[in-house]
């Protein structure tokens, strides 16, 4: 089975359905009319049909599941149990293929609350899924052939990259990576603030930023280079670098940047402990 001509739902139709809705236009991966959204909120509908014509956009969780072969569920987590309960009878198990993208909410728990033999594959995408330029990581559940695995991969590198790896490492994944585009936009802004503190327009600043960064990536892709020789090659002796490292140790930003994927990895752990909870 290839993505081709799939009809693929999504429940819920907030920022991450979105960015991996656009990803998937933008790569062509898939039609418009072939995407189905199921979304509440009457100014997102708006929303959605305005930047993505010819997509279907309704607010019927069971009919979405009538109508679509491969269903992104894309609610919060604190609500997936309520919309578990409004599929599972609309569920067919020879048919469809169900993609879950929340943050801690395990496999087992999906597959308890959907019909036996259900496909699952548990995602952490992020939200670079926008520009085709995403980091996802997939596992399947019980049931999930390594067809079901190909077509989940096949969906996933429509917006970008793709790894497959246990469940044990989605607490710690969501903590790199499912986050991290928030710490890397909190760096950039730390950087245009630092740049306009020393008497940069801020446009410059936001320019400089950006381009540093992007710069300094493409550098470590191209070259093969490690953090530390990279830092090297900035760092003169007695030079201005060093100063500025300097700041950066006093101010525990490695220490500081650790403890965020650590919260966050945590916060995903207490996430799976309430959906669990619940559950007795
Ligand atoms: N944002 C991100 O970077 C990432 C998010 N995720 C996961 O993706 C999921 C969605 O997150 P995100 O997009 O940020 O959240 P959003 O709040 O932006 O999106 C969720 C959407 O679901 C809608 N919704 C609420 N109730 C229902 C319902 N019963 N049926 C259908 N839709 C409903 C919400 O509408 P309303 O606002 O009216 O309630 C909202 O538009 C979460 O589980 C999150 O863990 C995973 C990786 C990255
Ligand atoms: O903040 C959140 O809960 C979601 C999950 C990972 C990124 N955003």
């Amino acid at each position: 089975m290839s993505l081709k001509g799939l009809k693929i739902g999504f429940i819920g139709g907030g920022q991450m359905a979105s960015a991996i809705i656009k990803g998937l236009i933008d790569s062509k991966a898939a039609l418009p009319e072939n995407i189905i959204v199921s979304e509440p909120s009457p100014e997102r509908r708006e929303y959605l049909k305005n930047t993505f014509p010819g997509i279907k956009i309704i607010f019927d969780n069971c009919a979405l599941v009538k109508e679509a072969d491969l269903i992104v569920l894309a609610v919060k987590p604190q609500i997936i149990k309520e919309v578990l309960k409004e599929i599972t009878l609309c569920v067919d198990t020879s048919r469809h293929l169900i993609i879950s993208i929340a943050a801690g909410i395990p496999i087992a728990l999906l597959e308890a609350h959907l019909p036996e033999k259900i496909k699952v594959v548990r995602v952490m995408p992020n939200t670079p899924a926008l520009v085709q330029a995403g980091i996802s990581v997939y596992t399947g559940g019980r049931y999930t052939s390594s067809e079901d695995l190909a077509l989940a991969r096949e969906f996933l590198e429509a917006f970008g990259k793709a790894i497959e790896l246990p469940e044990t490492y989605f607490d710690a994944v969501t903590g790199l990576s499912g986050s991290g585009p928030a710490y890397v936009a909190a760096f950039v802004e730390a950087l245009i603030d630092g740049g306009v503190k020393v008497g940069l327009p801020r446009p410059v600043a936001e320019i400089l930023a950006q381009e540093t960064i992007l710069g300094t990536l493409k550098l470590m892709q191209g070259t093969g280079k490690n953090p530390y020789e990279l830092k090297s090659m900035v760092t003169s002796p007695g030079g201005t670098t060093i100063c500025g490292l300097k700041a950066l140790e006093e101010g525990a930003f490695k220490a500081t940047v650790m403890d965020a994927v650590e919260e966050s990895a945590n916060r995903s752990k207490e996430l799976t402990l309430l959906a669990l909870k619940e559950e007795n």
